[in-house]
């Protein structure tokens, strides 16, 4: 199993250990328009094999293409993330052109890849995938849900002081500050709904906080956030890896899914060796159905920016 990682900065290299260190594939290539800068990180990343017990074979190349070449599954981490203050669709004016060049470049020598993206602004990075190239939509897939789902449960798991390991719940809709819809009627602490312990104050809490998760971490950090991005990456490139058969929300081109159409947003979708298998399509109530339109409006007005 060959992964290709494109951008080898904070996130690219963060996915590109965690697979690694989850040692599933065989070879893991990042590549990196910034000269000498994916080797240096490939080989400090290989330096760690020994201490953490991988045999993960990680290659670092500027810029060159053909060493990407049969590549399994490719992610496109390429691109600016955003500065404190700053919006994720700000990025789309120069994030645009980097993700069209580089996911054509990637398809040339990989014809049969699977695409995982996660530059931003990614809904509408992962549309413009679509738009600009002729693979098939099960082998386009966008990272936001698995993230934002990893920071609901977290923040869940702050308000119920429960560890993380019994909290269930996921994000759908947007990748965006305003655009998440994460499905607080639905969350459980170990089967029951988190509804049960939790005031309508404290969940609205929840839900404001995982939205604006990202934008947190940009202030903090003075940069976007990696860890839990690269893990989260992680974790869809091994459902694929390894036909895990495994549901994460992921952003799919919709057919009519959610009433939806033309648009490449978070759904609940199995992913395997095939890459999307299915669409997850889960009944929805009246106000779920009005954020997922709302959400969809956002990132359609990106989208026109194209
Ligand atoms: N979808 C998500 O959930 C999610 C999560 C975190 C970050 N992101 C996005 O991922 C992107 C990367 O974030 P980061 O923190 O790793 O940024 P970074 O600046 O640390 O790394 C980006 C890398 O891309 C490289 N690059 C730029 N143009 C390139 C090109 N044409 N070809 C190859 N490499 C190129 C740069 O040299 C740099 O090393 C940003 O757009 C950020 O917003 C998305
Ligand atoms: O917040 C960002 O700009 C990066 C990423 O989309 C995230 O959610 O961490």
């Amino acid at each position: 199993m060959k992964i290709t990682v494109v951008g080898a900065g904070a996130v690219g290299a963060s996915c590109a250990e965690y697979i690694a260190i989850k040692n599933f594939a065989s070879e893991v290539v990042l590549l990196d328009i910034k000269e000498g800068f994916a080797e240096g990180k490939a080989m400090d990343l290989m330096q760690t094999a020994s201490l953490n017990g991988f045999d993960t074979k990680i290659t670092g190349i500027t810029n060159d293409y053909s060493v990407t070449a049969k590549s399994d599954i490719c992610v496109i981490t390429s691109g600016i993330p955003r500065k404190p203050g700053m919006t994720r669709e700000e990025l789309i004016g120069i994030n645009a052109g980097i993700v069209k060049d580089v996911s054509s470049n990637l398809i040339k020598h990989s014809p049969n890849t699977i695409i995982i993206v996660v530059s931003n602004p990614m809904d509408t990075m992962t549309y413009l995938v679509h738009k600009s190239t002729d693979l098939p939509k099960h082998r386009i897939i966008g990272m936001g849900g698995a993230l934002d789902s990893a920071r609901f449960k977290y923040r869940l798991a702050e308000a119920l002081e429960a560890p993380i390991s019994d909290v269930d719940g996921m994000v759908i809709g947007g990748h965006s500050d305003t655009g998440m819809v994460p499905l607080t009627r639905m969350a459980t602490r170990n089967s029951v709904p988190v509804t049960e312990f939790l005031s309508e104050e404290r969940l609205a809490q929840v839900l404001e906080d995982t939205k604006v998760g990202g934008a947190t971490l940009t202030k903090l950090l003075g940069t976007s956030a990696w860890y839990a991005p690269g893990a989260a990456v992680s974790a869809l490139v091994q459902a694929i890896a390894c036909d895990q058969k495994k549901m994460f929300p992921c952003s799919v081109l919709l057919e009519g899914e959610y009433g939806l159409n033309d648009i490449c947003i978070g759904a609940p979708v199995i992913l395997g060796r095939n890459g999307i298998e299915k669409i997850v399509e889960i009944e929805l109530n009246d106000a779920e159905k009005a954020h997922m339109q709302e959400s969809a409006d956002g990132v359609r007005k990106t989208n026109d920016l194209l």
